[in-house]
């Protein structure tokens, strides 16, 4: 069995990606390093072409998408096993899926726990935990390596949705993002509308939720939609409406295709990865990845 890890030695602290080279070389894994952005993508393409068994990424959430984009190139999602190593800031998406350190990693990898993960898609893009736009993603574009653990909490999780509703009921309102969403597909939509941000997580714990993991097997994604308001909306089901964050302002919901439209070219993060685009077709590829799961992973 030929294990690799694809390392991003700069992610997170210098400590846990020289604890998680050295438990990996003793382990008769192979390390390959990453020297710039983008490199993760290569190796993984390189690792699947040569028919790597299992190719771990040790790093954080960009480095795991970098991993999945780059194995997807090759055509060998299904076929080559991924895993991480969380050597990241944030490591949310480790975190998802049940590991919580890097000597946990390891055992998750050779535990054999494997599962079929989904995937969400936004165009030609992959993502794996969330794809945000309006407030998270700017925020994002403009988070320095030092604010990430403060930007990871607060913006995905705690701030994020209160200070967008905070915004919307304040004079500020008029400065919010204008995106026009659809959720649901175009046939019967269940809400169509204008938004100020939407999250949408394939694995993301989102508040209101008691920071549940979201299922990533079940074909869904996860949505919350933070409305702008004085907008016509057409809501088809009443279910969605948010369990904590009571906002008329809110939609909570899932879903497997979404459409965003923006009146100029704007941010998207995609696991943390920004792109800028004025229109995004987001859908979800279910089942799509092999992926080494934690022992606290629930489905
Ligand atoms: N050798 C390298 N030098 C500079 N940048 C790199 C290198 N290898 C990867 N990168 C870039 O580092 C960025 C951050 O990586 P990653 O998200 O894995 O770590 P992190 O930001 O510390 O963790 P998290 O996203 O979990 O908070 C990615 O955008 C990736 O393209």
């Amino acid at each position: 069995m030929r294990r690799l890890l694809v390392n991003n030695p700069v992610s997170g602290n210098h400590r846990s990606t020289t604890l998680a080279c050295e438990i990996a070389r003793d382990r008769g894994y192979q390390v390959w390093d990453t020297e710039k952005p983008g490199d993760a993508f290569e190796l993984a393409h390189r690792a699947a072409v040569e028919g790597v068994d299992a190719i771990i990424a040790s790093g954080g959430d960009g480095t795991v998408n970098e991993v999945i984009h780059g194995v997807d190139h090759a055509g060998m999602l299904r076929k080559s096993r991924l895993g991480v190593v969380p050597t990241g800031t944030g490591n949310g998406f480790a975190k998802d899926i049940g590991i919580s350190s890097v000597r946990s990693a390891f055992d998750a990898i050779e535990s054999g726990h494997v599962r079929l993960l989904d995937l969400g898609t936004a165009n030609d893009h992959l993502f794996i935990k969330t794809c945000s736009s309006g407030f998270p993603a700017t925020l994002s574009a403009h988070t320095t390596h030092e604010m990430k653990r403060f930007f990871g909490l607060t913006a995905y999780g705690l701030g994020a949705v209160p200070s967008a509703l905070d915004a919307l009921q304040s004079q500020h309102a008029d400065t919010l993002p204008k995106l026009h969403a659809r959720v649901g597909s175009e046939d019967d939509p269940m809400w169509t509308g204008t938004a100020a941000m939407v999250l949408i997580g394939n694995s993301r714990r989102f508040p209101g939720l008691r920071y549940r993991q979201a299922p990533m097997e079940d074909g869904l994604l996860e949505v919350v939609v933070v409305k702008r308001p004085s907008v016509v909306q057409t809501l088809r089901r009443a279910e969605p409406l948010a369990m904590r964050f009571d906002s008329p302002y809110l939609l909570r919901t899932q879903t497997a295709e979404l459409e965003i439209e923006a009146p100029a070219p704007t941010l998207f993060s995609l696991d943390g990865e920004i792109i800028e685009r004025t229109h995004l077709t987001i859908s979800v590829r279910p089942k799509a990845v092999q992926f080494c799961v934690g022992d606290q992973y629930e489905y």
